[in-house]
């Protein structure tokens, strides 16, 4: 009797990154296998034959025992049949070893290739993409979906060449043999689709949502790990501890679930197979008592039968283990066929002014945040804009790098454009990698001469190694402003032509202000610049200033104009005032 493998979980078809279809994901892993189809058709054409080498031991059986139950057997009978099983097992083994090793090298080959475009095409994702479907999904494709395929592939390539092959000759020799024999195995697959059918009717959602679990936990982690100093700064240990347990437990339930399922499956095709043995008997023991068969052949027949058993589970375990594959593969293939942002993207222009009309945005199942935004940047414009906290400030800079694309309007902005976000990453390296992460081929001399010109270069001296002391998770830590005067210094290397700035905000008057302030005028200077402006300092300094109100630009123009028209930003500015320093950040101050 058998036993289910482990069944692969499946994907979340309600994931919001792309899924292939079944024909794209078939059309796709054929294209990946181009260069490699001679050594395909080897695999299939070996393992076939392997495979039916493995049908004459059976039939040679039931030879010998005619001839014992004849008394026609002599020693030379048993030797030569004795010589054939074993020419046929060593044969049958070496072919099936030919086949393991060819099929192993072109699966992972072709799994290589595939990680590697996963991994390119992940990186190059439209942000908004990745933004609005959540890190997780894309960390669980690129994890838990990969290993699910790369797991699958051994079980499934062998099964299949071997399996086909072994039903056909098997059936063909019980029919050879009395076509009864046939009839009487031909008679119990019924029970076998019948089997099938109420697994792929219950197994595919079991997994479905176990495989959602999954993706829930994934999240679930990912966003207390990445949010640690928030969860530290807050207190908020306790709760994030349990928002995970909770999506464990919901991981562990449904886990159970699946694996019930499988056992249960297993229970039916246990059924199927005591079936067939008995129907092949009572036809052997019928057709015996007749005279219209030999015991060698009913031995012959039962043997062919058993034989059958084994691929047909295995058939069925890896249609089990296809489908749970194939439905990871198409997640892989979902993103492997989505279109980069290599080619650039929607209003990504040549020139270098921004250009923004009757923009709208809101983000999932929440109201307008964005709401009739028309907005010129001119190019070597520097505008700030300036607002109450949650006025929109944010989302109109990550509307504008093309971070989230606008629900109505049009966006137009240089195709180099960097981002300095509120949260700046310190990747695990060195402090020259993270300079050089977007421009590789930065020498020496411009690494030294973004550093002076963001006021960086002072950070140097504080680090052991200099350039080369080794930062991120583990290493040297470096502090918020250091953080973000390095990712300004990383900006220049880049030299984009629209710089859009939202650095986390710094207390007015502080050393990190001033440090950042100089940093964000070196990396404006020269360039069309956005600047949501945490302190009115900044605005003050820039060229145009827009203030919002509700997802709506409520007032625009200088600094000077805007204080002269006694509005809402000349109310601001004298709030600013009593309390507050001035810095700036455009540069002209
Ligand atoms: N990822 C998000 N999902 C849902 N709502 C969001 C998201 N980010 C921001 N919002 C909401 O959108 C509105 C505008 O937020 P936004 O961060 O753009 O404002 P802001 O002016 O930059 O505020 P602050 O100065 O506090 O950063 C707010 O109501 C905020 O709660």
């Amino acid at each position: 009797m058998t036993t289910a493998p482990e069944a692969m979980p499946v994907s979340v078809t309600e994931s919001r990154l792309p899924v292939a279809n079944g024909r794209q994901t078939v059309r796709e892993v054929w294209r990946l296998s181009r260069g490699h189809r001679a050594r395909l058709v080897t695999v299939v054409v070996s393992g076939i034959a392997s495979t039916a080498v493995n049908l004459i031991p059976p039939a040679v059986v039931g030879v010998l025992i005619d001839r014992v139950h004849a008394g026609t057997a002599d020693l030379g009978t048993v030797l030569t049949i004795t010589v054939v099983m074993g020419v046929s097992a060593v044969v049958a083994a070496g072919g099936t070893a030919a086949t393991t090793v060819l099929a192993t090298w072109l699966y992972q080959t072709i799994l290589a290739r595939l990680r590697e475009q996963l991994v390119g095409r992940a990186l190059a994702l439209p942000q908004h993409l990745v933004e609005r479907a959540g890190t997780g999904d894309l960390i669980s494709r690129t994890s838990d979906d990969v290993t699910a395929v790369a797991d699958a592939a051994p079980t499934v390539i062998g099964a299949l060449t071997a399996t086909a092959f072994t039903v056909i000759v098997s059936l063909a020799g019980l029919v050879a043999l009395e076509w009864p024999y046939a009839a009487a195995f031909l008679i119990v697959l019924p029970v076998y689709a019948m089997a099938m059918r109420w697994y792929l009717r219950t197994g595919p959602q079991v997994y479905r949502v176990e495989r959602a679990a999954m993706s829930k936990r994934a999240q679930q982690i990912v966003e207390s790990q990445r949010g640690y100093a928030t969860v530290l700064g807050f207190g908020l240990g306790e709760q994030r501890h349990h928002t995970v347990m909770k999506a464990s437990w919901g991981v562990a339930i449904h886990t159970l679930r699946a694996r019930t399922v499988q056992s249960m499956f297993n229970a039916r095709l246990n059924l199927a197979e005591c079936l067939s043995l008995a129907t092949v008997l009572i036809t052997g023991f019928l057709l015996i008592h007749h005279g219209s068969s030999t015991v060698g052949a009913a031995t012959t027949a039962m043997l062919l039968v058993l034989r059958l058993l084994g691929p047909i589970n295995q058939l069925l375990f890896v249609f089990d283990i296809i489908q749970s594959a194939a439905a990871s593969l198409s997640r892989i293939i979902g993103i492997t066929t989505t279109p980069g942002t290599e080619a650039g993207e929607p209003g990504m222009t040549g020139d270098t002014t921004v250009r923004l009309r009757e923009v709208a945005f809101h983000y999932e199942d929440g109201p307008r945040v964005l709401d009739g935004i028309t907005l010129d940047i001119t190019a070597g414009e520097h505008v700030a804009v300036v607002g109450a906290s949650g006025a929109g400030k944010t989302t109109l800079a990550a509307v504008i790098a093309g971070i989230h694309p606008p629900d109505t309007g049009t966006v137009t902005r240089p195709a180099r454009t960097a981002v300095i976000t509120q949260e700046v990453h310190v990747f695990a390296g060195t402090i020259r990698d993270n300079l050089t992460l977007a421009a590789p081929e930065a020498n020496e001399r411009e690494i030294h001469a973004a550093l002076e010109a963001t006021g960086a270069a002072a950070i140097l001296d504080l680090l052991p190694d200099g350039l080369d002391t080794l930062v991120g998770s583990g290493e040297h830590q470096l502090t918020d402003a250091q953080t973000q005067q390095v990712a300004l210094a990383r900006l220049l290397l880049v030299d984009p032509e629209l710089v859009i700035l939202d650095e986390a905000t710094a207390e007015a008057g502080s050393t990190h202000a001033a440090l950042l302030d100089r940093g964000a005028e070196a990396a404006l200077r020269g360039r069309t610049g956005l600047v949501i402006a945490h302190r009115l300092s900044q605005a003050a300094a820039c060229d145009r200033i827009v203030v919002m109100e509700h997802g709506r630009i409520i007032e625009t123009g200088t600094h000077d104009g805007l204080v002269a028209a006694g509005g809402v930003y000349a109310g601001l500015w004298a709030t600013w005032r009593k309390g507050k320093s001035l810095g700036g950040a455009c540069g002209s101050e």
